[in-house]
């Protein structure tokens, strides 16, 4: 996926109460922190007896502090776990919708692991942002009120961090980006040569296949470290500057508890209390800007997610009528019209001539490669949805509410073979899944090919591939027939069953349909073979494509 066109990606969720909580915690520590200086000012000044009260306050603010952050955290785990779930539900559920899916990498990659990126981000930005706006400025005045030279040291050391922050977090969203993109089609590119390892052997296009591996294996690698690059070097500046800043504290307070330095304070001379006061709040002063620029880095990365998915929804893509659930098939089709139906496919219309097939009946569709047959059958079964004209049912419309019902009853043999891992049987039962394995010869005999699963090493618990291994591609189609055959629909939408076939295997396919015609199944048959053509009882032909507007 590119990022060509600018779109408005969707804003990381926030949890205000969580984010309080964690700013309270923070400001608790100014607290603990006076009652430590307070235990060390009483133990030089030799009272001992007041140290148990004090450190029974440190403790008691120690556990407030872990409640608070205890209660933060877990929210704030719930809400980015909620927030994942909720972005793969939509990409799944969108997806199963789809005609025709995004690359299969690009879109493991986006639930598996992109979509993790948003995690890091949820739990750490949203904080981080609302206590680098209070906390830093609370810590300050309290800086000033104990001393203006202490005050004036983080004045100017804070400023630094989040304006170089600023400076690097445009260049870390940029570069997140792009080392986004270099992995889905690094992703996209493995799978798709993979699944076409065969091919590029004959081809004697490996040493190609292995170079454009080799340099977008190295682009994504120099992404990478443009990355890290700039984590690196933001978090390095940011350490400087802030050792730099609780440096300087503890010289100014060093030399001032000496009396090496006088100046600073607002009358009286800086306190043993003061000083151990100012050491102890330094680091905190600085720690929710570095805690800033670190989440920086996670919103960079967040955004350019956020990003990509807006851009997926955006794309366009035919959607398949209905949920694509599980429905309990519609009363037996005893008619089915097509009144002025027009397809879009590409950027050309497909028009197709008014028909009705009535069950009992058999339609051909016939025509040249590339006119629309496969096209018809898929709008027929409602996977596409129609640009004009009506596909209807028994009198009634196809649509939303009406096609998983009519699919449920649908035997499907589609053109090109699709399985799932797993045996021939489990295969042939995924439209029927009580089907029994002589119900299962029986369906894979009518297909014509029981003799060559029967030769398979283990016959009907062999397992196949996702492109059928170990069958022909003749052999492969002849089973997603058996499969539409056994799953026992009264309506068999069947794309070019005697393709492939030897002139006896084609004669023994064609009886079988007729055999099923007869028994009073409606059949809608896309073929080349003329003898099928000639045996329906209706033909038609995609008549016209024209160019779509
Ligand atoms: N996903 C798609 N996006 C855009 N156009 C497509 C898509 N799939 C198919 N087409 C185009 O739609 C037209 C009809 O394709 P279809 O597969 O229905 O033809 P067909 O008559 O079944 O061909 P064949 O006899 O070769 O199987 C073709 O021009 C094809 O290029």
């Amino acid at each position: 996926m590119t990022r060509k066109t600018k779109t408005s990606a969707a804003k990381l969720p926030r949890d205000p109460a969580a984010e309080a909580a964690l700013v309270l915690s923070s400001l608790l520590w100014l607290g603990q922190a006076a009652l430590i200086a307070s235990c060390v000012a009483g133990a030089i000044a030799g009272d001992l007896a007041g140290l148990l009260p004090l450190g029974a306050g440190l403790l008691a603010l120690g556990g407030m502090r872990a409640g608070l952050d205890f209660f933060a955290s877990g929210r704030l785990s719930a809400m980015a776990r909620r927030t994942v779930a909720a972005y793969r539900t939509e990409v799944l559920n969108t997806e199963s919708r789809r005609h025709q899916s995004q690359s299969p990498a690009v879109l493991a990659g986006l639930l598996a692991e992109k979509l993790e990126m948003l995690r890091p981000a949820i739990l750490r930005y949203g904080p981080a942002g609302l206590r680098v706006r209070t906390v830093p400025l609370v810590l300050l005045v309290v800086a000033f009120w104990q001393s203006w030279a202490a005050g004036l040291i983080l004045l100017v050391a804070g400023p630094l961090i989040p304006l170089f922050s600023a400076l690097v977090g445009m260049a870390a969203q940029q570069a997140s980006a792009r080392q986004l993109d270099q992995m889905a089609s690094l992703g996209t590119m493995l799978s798709e040569r993979v699944s076409a390892l065969l091919d590029l052997r004959v081809l004697g296009a490996q040493t190609r296949v292995l170079d454009q591996f080799r340099t977008s294996a190295d682009t994504l690698r120099k992404r990478t470290m443009e990355v890290l690059r700039i984590a690196f070097l933001t978090s390095t500046v940011l350490e400087l500057f802030s050792s730099l800043g609780v440096a300087m504290m503890a010289v100014y307070v060093g030399f001032s508890l000496l009396g090496e330095i006088g100046f600073g304070t607002w009358g009286a001379p800086l306190s043993i209390w003061s000083g151990v006061f100012l050491l102890l709040i330094a680091p905190d002063f600085f720690a929710p800007l570095r805690e800033m620029s670190a989440a920086w880095h996670d919103r960079a990365s967040a955004n350019a997610v956020l990003a990509e998915l807006a851009q997926w929804r955006e794309a366009q893509a035919d959607t398949i009528l209905g949920n694509a659930d599980a429905a309990k098939p519609a009363a037996a089709a005893s008619e089915l019209s097509l009144k002025g139906v027009r397809i879009r496919r590409g950027d050309q219309i497909i028009s197709y001539p008014d028909v009705t097939v009535a069950a009992g009946q058999a339609l051909a569709v016939s025509g040249a490669s590339g006119a629309g047959k496969s096209t018809l059958l898929a709008a027929i079964a409602g996977l596409l949805p129609v640009a004009g004209g009506q596909v209807v049912v028994n009198g009634t419309l196809l649509t939303d509410e009406t096609a998983d019902a009519w699919r449920a009853g649908l035997g499907w043999m589609p053109q090109s073979p699709h399985f799932l891992e797993g045996s021939v049987l489990a295969n042939l039962r995924l439209g029927a899944p009580d089907a029994d394995r002589s119900a299962a010869m029986r369906a894979l005999e009518d297909a014509g090919v029981a003799a060559q699963v029967v030769a398979l090493p283990k016959g009907l618990g062999t397992s196949l591939g996702t492109s059928g291994a170990g069958l022909s591609g003749g052999e492969a189609r002849r089973i997603t027939l058996a499969r539409a055959l056994l799953a026992g629909g009264k309506v068999l939408l069947v794309d070019e069953p005697t393709a492939d076939l030897d002139e006896e295997t084609a004669q023994a396919v064609r009886q079988h349909l007729q055999g099923l015609r007869a028994s009073g199944a409606m059949l809608v048959i896309a073929s080349h073979d003329p003898a099928l053509i000639a045996a329906c009882d209706l033909q038609i032909a995609p008549e016209l494509a024209e160019a779509a507007a």
